[in-house]
C-alpha cells in the first residue's frame, strides 16, 4: 500500500551510518585506537552504538564522559580519532542488505538522491566510494558541511536547496530520532529503518511516517510512475 505523502516525491535524502552502512565496527576501532593513545581502557561496540548519530565531536565527548575521563583530553582525542578513522574507514563496515535494491527503486521512481550524514564529509565520501554506493547520489553532505547538524532542520533544508526540491516532496530516510526530528522540523516526510543505532533505544517509539526492515521495502511504499 503506497504511503499517503502530502505531495508527490521528487527526491530522497538518506542518512549514512546505521541506514546505508553498518559502521559500528569502524567507530569502535577508531575510538579504541584513540583511547589507547590517551592511555584509557577500551569500550565495547554496544556502548559505542549508543553514541553514534550526532557526529564525531559528540562521539568522542560521550566516550570520554562514559569512562569518567577529563574533558580536557578532547583535543588530543580528536586528533588521534581523526587519524585512526581516516586510516581504517570502511575496514569493519558493511553495506546493509537491501540497500542497492532500495536505491535502485527510488531512482526508478524518478527520485534524485542525496546522502546527508553527521559524519565528516571527507569520511562519508570515501566510504560511499569504497562501498560502491557513491554513484547513486547527486550530492553528499557531511556533518561539517553546514553551520548546524541534524536534528537541526538546517542540513535538510540546505540539501533540498541543492537538489532543487521542496521539503514536502523530499523523503528523509534514516535510522534515528535525530533524523526524524530534523525531518519533522523541516516538514519532510520520514521513513526510519528498524536495524540502525537510534542511540540504543527502540526505533519504533520514534515519531515517523513509516518504518522498514530493509531499504528494499521502500519501492513498495512509493507511488508507481
Ligand atoms: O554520528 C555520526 O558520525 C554519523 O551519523 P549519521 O550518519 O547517522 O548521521
Ligand atoms: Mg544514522
Amino acid at each position: 500500500m503506497p504511503l499517503a505523502f502530502r505531495a508527490p516525491l521528487h527526491a530522497a535524502i538518506i542518512d549514512l551510518d546505521g541506514t546505508l552502512v553498518d559502521t559500528l565496527g569502524d567507530f569502535t576501532a577508531a575510538l579504541n585506537a584513540m583511547l589507547d593513545v590517551l592511555d584509557l581502557p577500551a569500550v565495547d561496540a554496544q556502548t559505542v552504538g549508543r553514541f553514534i548519530g550526532k557526529g564525531s565531536e559528540h562521539l568522542i565527548q560521550a566516550t570520554l564522559a562514559h569512562l569518567g575521563a577529563p574533558a580536557s583530553l578532547y583535543p588530543q582525542g580528536w586528533d588521534a580519532y581523526q587519524s585512526a578513522y581516516r586510516e581504517l574507514n570502511g575496514r569493519w563496515a558493511r553495506v546493509y542488505p537491501g540497500v542497492e535494491e532500495g536505491l535502485r527503486a527510488l531512482q526508478a521512481a524518478g527520485l534524485r538522491l542525496a546522502c546527508l550524514t553527521n559524519k565528516p564529509g571527507e569520511f562519508a565520501r570515501a566510504l560511499l566510494r569504497q562501498k560502491g554506493l557513491a554513484h547513486a547520489f547527486d550530492c553528499v553532505f557531511g556533518g561539517d558541511a553546514f553551520e548546524r547538524k541534524k536534528p537541526d532542520p538546517l542540513p535538510l533544508l540546505k540539501t533540498c536547496e541543492a537538489l532543487s526540491t521542496a521539503p514536502a516532496a523530499t523523503l528523509v530516510v534514516g535510522d534515528s530520532r535525530n533524523d526524524a526530528a530534523a525531518a519533522r522540523a523541516a516538514h519532510c516526510p520520514v521513513v526510519l529503518v528498524t536495524y540502525g543505532y537510534n542511540h540504543g533505544e527502540p526505533v519504533r517509539a520514534v515519531d515517523a511516517d513509516a518504518f522498514v526492515d530493509s531499504l528494499a521495502e521502500l519501492g513498495a511504499l512509493l507511488p508507481r510512475r
